[in-house]
């Protein structure tokens, strides 16, 4: 259920039968302050614009033709033209008691479902992923398990790097451990030391350096023996995105790998097409696309490069390939890049010439999903306390070890068994959770105690409070199953209460539509701060018998409203802790 896009039908409806036309639209909003009502209409003022009317007799002619007497108590006009609406108590108990019966909390799955390919977490498996890709990995996982929930096709696209020219680099060092009869395996086993020491040899020694740039070409030009060494790279290195997949509980498997590799084949056909259509031009041996709308002040031009001088391709015309693949052969509608707010003009450009290009149909959208920076305390990006890159693997080993710390200090009764898997939970909740509720066009500093704090809109405070509901549901021992009866809406706390939970569709919409999480982190902070201030105002297993069914009511649609709505920001819940 959804109240806003309800009203939103209901009132432009109304503007339409007062003559204003049919893409005029009613902009409802949740209101601000109580005294606005539930819900606020902003449209009449932009509607009576374009009307030449006054907006207040605007506002009037529209509620003349509204009717929302079976949902609202009074609808009235306020200031230059808004209209407040005041939900009705028994509407929002019978909304309730459909919502709290149904375990998709009455969501209904899209009338035309759409495919989404969703590209996320892509690290380049030249080295171990690192706190730079906790963002993209997280973020895009919840926006994908929401788009699913809502019914859409997902097709997830883990766009890995592999194939760059740091690869002859790895291989020469293989190569070198090979002849030494070193095992690789081994050496493998840690790709960020592994990495610097084939870059210490590359840096420093002239005749390794050759022999990489050998192999790069060896590589591309499809050599047997430099493919089976690179495959054997690239599947150690996968199976540690793996571990960290598996480590973070992201839904990101094997067959949603679509390597930068991939496309390989297809990039000498991006090029001569490009050339065909007459939108390529040779820049000091390069090939590259000048389009008008990327020139600065000055009427220079910042070209897409889609060849270099020895004819290589580049992450561009992969990434051209890649649109390609996603609209033909994926058939996509929408295709969403959670990538760094740094590579912004890369996919602006990107997406500018697979439209002149006709990579993509024009009604497809490509919507590139930005985030911020993880920063350091220091102001800078996040390092470890060495100095070195973070490595994503020993950070979520951090978190879980810090949460256990923390939770076994709470909880001195608790067997070990219980006490790691608490923390486990509570630790990978907390570093996922600081990044999803987060705005993710901004930078963010990683600190551990805020994210671990149990105050604060952070992962220990809502685990806690669900916890704390369900606790409450099973110390009804009410069979849950049977509970039923009228929800009354009596005290404000038990409004607010009930209003909250009739809102999470709108949440989720949110998180659906901008590909932003931390509105939904926002709703079920609100959603836990309510239900604690609802609880302190009315008591429920001490109330006489019908009250208490009703407020057991209001407890148990908390708990799977918050269980839920972590589940779709791919976090997992505790029933005690
Ligand atoms: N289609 C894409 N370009 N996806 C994002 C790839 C991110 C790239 N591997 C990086 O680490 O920066």
């Amino acid at each position: 259920m959804n109240i806003q896009t309800l009203l939103n039908q209901r009132i432009q409806a109304a503007m339409v039968a007062a003559g204003a036309s049919n893409t005029a639209p009613a902009l409802v909003r949740q209101s601000a302050k109580v005294q606005f009502g539930d819900y606020q209409a902003n449209g009449i003022m932009g509607a009576a614009k374009a009307l030449k009317m006054n907006p207040r007799e605007f506002a009037q002619a529209t509620l003349e033709k509204l009717d929302l007497s079976d949902l609202a108590d009074k609808v009235e006009i306020a200031g230059p033209g808004f209209i407040n609406i005041f939900l009705k108590n028994v509407w929002l108990s019978k909304e309730l008691s459909v919502l709290r019966t149904s375990e998709r909390l009455d969501v209904k799955e899209v009338a035309a479902p759409e495919t989404v390919v969703v590209d996320y977490s892509a690290p380049n498996l030249a080295k171990e992923m690192h706190v730079g890709h906790l963002r993209s990995t997280v973020i895009g996982d919840a926006v994908v398990r929401t788009l699913e929930f809502f019914g859409h096709q997902v097709v997830r696209q883990n766009h890995v790097g592999d194939w760059g020219t740091q690869f002859g680099m790895l291989l020469a060092y293989m190569e070198r451990l090979r002849a030494q009869d070193a095992k690789i395996s081994m050496a493998l086993s840690d790709l960020e030391t592994f990495y610097r020491a084939a870059k210490t040899c590359f840096d420093e020694d002239e005749a390794f350096a050759a022999r990489a740039r050998e192999l790069v070409v060896a590589l591309q030009s499809g050599d047997e023996e430099c493919l089976a060494l690179w495959d054997e790279f690239i599947e150690i290195s996968m199976a540690h995105c793996e571990e960290t997949y598996k480590m973070l509980g992201v839904s990101l498997e094997r067959q949603h790998v679509m390597p930068e590799s991939a496309y390989n084949d297809d990039l000498q056909n991006v090029v001569n097409e490009l050339k065909e259509q007459g939108l390529l031009q040779e820049s000091n041996g390069a090939q590259c696309v000048f389009m008008e709308e990327f020139a600065n002040k000055e009427g220079e031009i910042t070209p897409i490069i889609v060849q270099k001088t020895g004819g290589g391709f580049l992450y561009a015309t992969t990434d051209l390939a890649a649109v390609r693949f996603r609209q033909h052969t994926l058939q996509a509608n929408r295709v969403l890049y959670f990538v760094d707010a740094r590579q912004s003009l890369h996919f602006q450009q990107i997406f500018t010439l697979s439209r002149k290009a006709g990579f993509v149909k024009p009604e497809t959208q490509l919507e590139h999903m930005p985030f911020g920076t993880v920063m350091g305390s220091d102001g800078k990006p996040f390092k470890t306390r060495s100095g070195g890159v973070a490595k994503l693997s020993s950070l979520l080993e951090e978190a879980q070890e810090r949460a256990y710390q923390l939770v076994a200090s709470k909880n001195p009764d608790m067997g070990e068994d219980e006490l790691r898997n608490i923390g486990r939970v509570v630790g990978i909740a907390s570093v996922k959770y600081a990044d999803l509720s987060k705005n993710r066009t901004s930078d963010y500093v990683f600190n551990w105690d805020t994210m671990l704090s149990f105050e604060g809109n952070t992962a220990p405070y809502l685990l806690y409070a669900y916890s704390r509901v369900a606790s409450i549901v099973k110390r009804s021992e009410i069979d849950v199953a049977s509970l039923t009866g009228d929800i009354s809406i009596e005290a404000d706390q038990e409004r607010a209460l009930a209003i909250k939970l009739c809102q999470f569709e709108e949440a989720i919409q949110q998180v659906a539509n901008d590909g932003m999480p931390h509105f939904l982190c926002a709703y079920l902070y609100d959603l836990a701060g309510t239900f604690m201030t609802f609880y302190e105002a009315c008591p429920i297993l001490n109330a006489e018998e019908k009250v208490k069914l009703s407020r057991l009511q209001l407890a148990l649609n908390t708990a799977s409203t918050l269980k839920l709505g972590l589940s779709l920001l791919g976090i997992e819940t505790l029933e005690r802790m």
